[in-house]
């Protein structure tokens, strides 16, 4: 299949944290990351630039923490150290699918990533290397679909594409109302005013404001990255 048939040619990928568990109670499931990583490369094939924001939500999350009683910011360090061990496993199993990968942290930490550079990361995209932004924005109150948003916005995607538990942005959580109606496509403004937490409002409002197209779709469904990128229809599209 030539470039011409990509809807997006230079995306950015935000992966489900907790969708990695599979069936696991904790951590990463090796079965379900070795799937991810076979649909990402045969999006690689495709030719389409990659760059990748993956969250936390199976080893670690900053509120869960604070609610416990921990200084928030400190619980939010962790929570960015975890997006840095599935940035790895991620890298790991990308790579034994021949895909060419830099992990680039946040958090400056020389001997297992490189530093987040902007320049840098464009380069390796465009000589055809994956791109793995770990550690969030590096600042904690942030989450990873922010850091996704703001990096799909540095690196010039053309969109943001997040693949999560659910099928798309539902009118509400389908995982608390399973007859809650799916959208094919929002805007913005009606994700802030509808309240619709499949996202926080700091990423929509920072896509809104750079029109950045979002869609939202079930990682766990077979080739949903590859039409994603194709342009079909899949989830939901969050646009103007
Ligand atoms: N209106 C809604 N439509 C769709 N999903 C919703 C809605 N409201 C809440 N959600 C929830 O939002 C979740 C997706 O967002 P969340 O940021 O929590 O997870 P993630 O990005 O998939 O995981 P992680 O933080 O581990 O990377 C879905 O799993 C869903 O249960
Ligand atoms: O910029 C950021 C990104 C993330 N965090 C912390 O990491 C965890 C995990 O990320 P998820 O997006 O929830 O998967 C998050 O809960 C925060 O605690 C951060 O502080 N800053």
């Amino acid at each position: 299949m030539g470039q011409d048939n990509l809807r997006y040619k230079r995306i950015l990928l935000k992966l489900s944290g907790e969708a990695l568990l599979g069936d696991t109670p904790f951590g990463i499931s090796p079965e379900v990351m070795d799937e991810i990583a076979r649909e990402i490369a045969e999006v690689y094939r495709l030719g389409v630039e990659i760059g990748i924001v993956i969250g936390g939500g199976n080893i670690f999350r900053g509120v869960a923490g604070a609610s416990k009683g921990m200084d928030r910011a400190s619980a939010d360090y962790m929570g960015m150290l975890a997006t840095v061990i599935n940035s790895l496993a991620l890298q790991d199993a990308l790579e034994r699918q021949g895909v060419t990968t830099r992990v680039q942290s946040a958090i400056e930490m020389r001997e297992v990533a490189e530093p987040y550079i902007r320049r840098r990361a464009i380069r390796h995209l465009e000589k055809n290397r994956v791109v793995i932004f770990a550690a969030g924005t590096g600042n904690p109150f942030f989450t990873t679909d922010t850091a996704a948003a703001l990096r799909a916005l540095e690196i010039g995607a053309e969109a943001l594409l997040k693949a999560t538990k659910v099928d798309g942005v539902y009118e509400r959580d389908p995982l608390q109302d399973p007859r809650a109606r799916k959208f094919d496509h929002l805007r913005y403004q009606e994700v802030l005013e509808r309240g619709l937490k499949v996202m926080d409002a700091t990423a929509i409002s920072l896509a809104m404001e750079n029109r950045l197209p979002i869609v939202v779709f079930n990682l766990r469904q077979p080739q949903n990255i590859k039409r994603a990128v194709l342009g079909e229809p899949v989830g939901t599209t969050v646009s103007n």
